[in-house]
């Protein structure tokens, strides 16, 4: 293929979903340029996911748009079972301190995040967003760039790109164009979801009810100040909705209600069996796909695009090693498939399994609260720990690696700010001590900085963590992922073997934008800190 230099995009990003334009502002934070194509001309108006983890808000602030975020986002207070006569079976509490610095579960209306995102985008000249085109076209030949040609009233537009996100859902181009195909987890059903705006009085909690309850199983959430949705598996005979959501309604209402949406959808529980293909990759909707029983489908596409862009920023623009890359499906892909089993867990619970067995769904109802792996997922973190590989060093038990460190306030340059606001875009080695020389030769050497927990001015929530996780050292990568550890009593990391070579780079990071660098900087001056100073040549931590 001839590539025309003039049309050449480091980054094609393929959908204008909340996973595809974070990915683009993640990327752009690391200095790299992306174009974004998307079919629709403006935000899909409809909502559709309405739930975040502690650990997505995390990703959220990162990407630039946590404030704004914040002025959206209501905290939960967690998910019930629910008996068929909507007596409490089981109550998970969220806490609103989680260990990423946010509330554990926020509600959320889809199309306002979508708007926010397109806001943040709009700031950042690193990213271009072309709507109203259609993808028809992504190929690529041996190691050259990708060619993605785009559509539009004038015809057909070949571009090449250095890589190519598909965030082009459940039914894109992209996923066939890699061959990828469908690994089937085993659940399909048809259920109705009706969004509704209302001030009557609606019985409710703050939080996610889950019906358990084979014959109408039924999904019920407070979202917003007067919104509410509705989750109903579709029967023989489709009811009307004020029939439907009559149990909720209490006696002082008074017919007030609007439907905002009421849309029928086949529930799926998929996970594509391969994620990348070259330089192409496959992100969100495209790579997997949830029941929403545990109100992680979102929460999946933007821990992929958190995943895979520092590890493509550091092979475009640092020279990284190319198989950082090969990291992003085989620490994405297991845990996306854990957490599709938990909702597919979850929708057994409440249906009765897929098939008719009556003896399982006489069962079913007292046995809900008493299945161990659901009750005990289901009141836990959602997230597990990443499974071991290159940049995983996991060894004996469970330990810290794996996990990500907490996110507690801290001091730092003299203001009060959270810890990835210090920690900025580089690997870092926390520390319980003052970093020894070794550390901090080994941060030098990683482009990464060297950190003492004390000092930092938090609650000692670092100091904990580390104590617990019977560490004297972390290094946390880029996403804050423990990537080894140096035991207590230890002296050096153990899995450095493994790790080093993914991680090396043929060219200095590239210095990123607020706000990260300039707390950097402050803190180099300021000490709070403690921060060891880049190697000579490096212009900033920060990768
Ligand atoms: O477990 C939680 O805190 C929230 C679960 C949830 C969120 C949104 C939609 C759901 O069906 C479940």
């Amino acid at each position: 293929m001839t590539v025309d230099e003039a049309a050449r995009v480091p980054v094609v990003i393929i959908g204008a979903g909340p996973v595809g334009v974070t990915a683009a502002l993640l990327l752009a934070r690391r200095g790299v340029r992306t174009l974004i194509l998307e079919r629709h001309r403006d935000v899909y108006p409809l909502p559709r996911a309405v739930a975040t983890d502690d650990e997505v808000r995390r990703i959220l602030q990162v990407a630039g748009v946590g404030e704004e975020f914040a002025a959206i986002a209501r905290p939960a207070n967690g998910l019930r079972l629910l008996d068929a006569r909507h007596r409490v079976m089981a109550e998970f509490r969220r806490t609103e301190h989680g260990h990423h610095g946010y509330p554990q579960t926020s509600m959320f209306d889809q199309p306002e995040l979508e708007r926010l995102l397109r806001d943040a985008l709009a700031r950042h000249q690193e990213c271009e967003l072309r709507a109203d085109v259609e993808v028809v076209g992504i190929e690529q030949d041996g190691d050259g760039p990708v060619r993605v040609t785009y559509r539009d009233d004038d015809g057909d537009h070949p571009l090449w790109a250095d890589a190519v996100l598909g965030c082009d859902g459940a039914n894109g181009l992209t996923r066939d164009a890699i061959g990828a195909v469908w690994e089937d987890l085993r659940f399909e059903e048809r259920w109705t979801v009706i969004d509704v705006r209302t001030r009557a009085g609606v019985r409710s909690w703050e939080g996610v009810d889950q019906v358990c309850d084979p014959h109408r199983p039924a999904t019920f959430m407070r979202i917003g100040e007067d919104r509410y949705r509705w989750e109903f598996r579709l029967g023989d005979a489709q009811r009307p909705v004020r029939e439907l959501i009559a149990p909720w309604l209490s006696p002082s209402y008074d017919g007030d209600f609007e439907i905002v949406r009421e849309a029928q959808y086949t529930f799926r529980a998929r996970v594509a069996d391969r994620w990348r293909s070259g330089r192409v990759f496959l992100l969100g909707d495209a790579a997997h796909l949830t029941p929403p029983f545990v109100g992680q489908g979102l929460c999946a596409g933007l821990r992929d695009a958190y995943n895979l862009t520092w590890k493509l920023a550091r092979v475009l623009r640092q020279g990284g090693d190319e198989r950082l890359l090969d990291t992003y499906e085989s620490e994405r892909k297991p845990h996306a498939r854990y957490v599709i089993r938990l909702a597919v867990a979850m929708g057994w619970a409440m249906t009765g399994g897929q098939d008719d067995a009556a003896a399982l769904r006489r069962g079913l109802l007292a046995a809900a609260c008493r299945i161990p792996g659901l009750t005990a997922a289901a009141g836990r973190d959602l997230s597990p720990p990443l499974t071991a590989g290159p940049l995983v060093r996991r060894r004996l038990g469970r330990g810290l690696v794996g996990t990500h460190c907490p996110q507690p306030w801290i001091t730092a340059g003299g203001r009060r700010t959270r810890l990835d606001e210090l920690l900025g875009d580089s690997f870092t080695i926390l520390t319980g001590t003052e970093p020894p020389p070794s550390l901090s030769a080994l941060a030098q050497g990683l482009g990464a900085r060297a950190l003492s927990v004390h000092g930092l001015g938090d609650d000692g929530t670092l100091a904990a963590w580390l104590r617990a996780g019977h560490a004297d050292a972390v290094l946390l990568r880029p996403d804050r992922v423990v990537t080894d550890i140096v035991p207590a009593g230890g002296h050096e990391f153990t899995g450095t073997a493994a790790w080093a070579p993914l991680l090396h780079t043929t060219r200095a990071p590239c210095p990123t934008r607020r706000p990260f660098a300039r707390l950097g900087a402050e803190c180099r001056g300021g000490r709070p800190g403690r921060a060891t100073a880049p190697p000579h040549g490096s212009p900033s931590p920060s990768a």
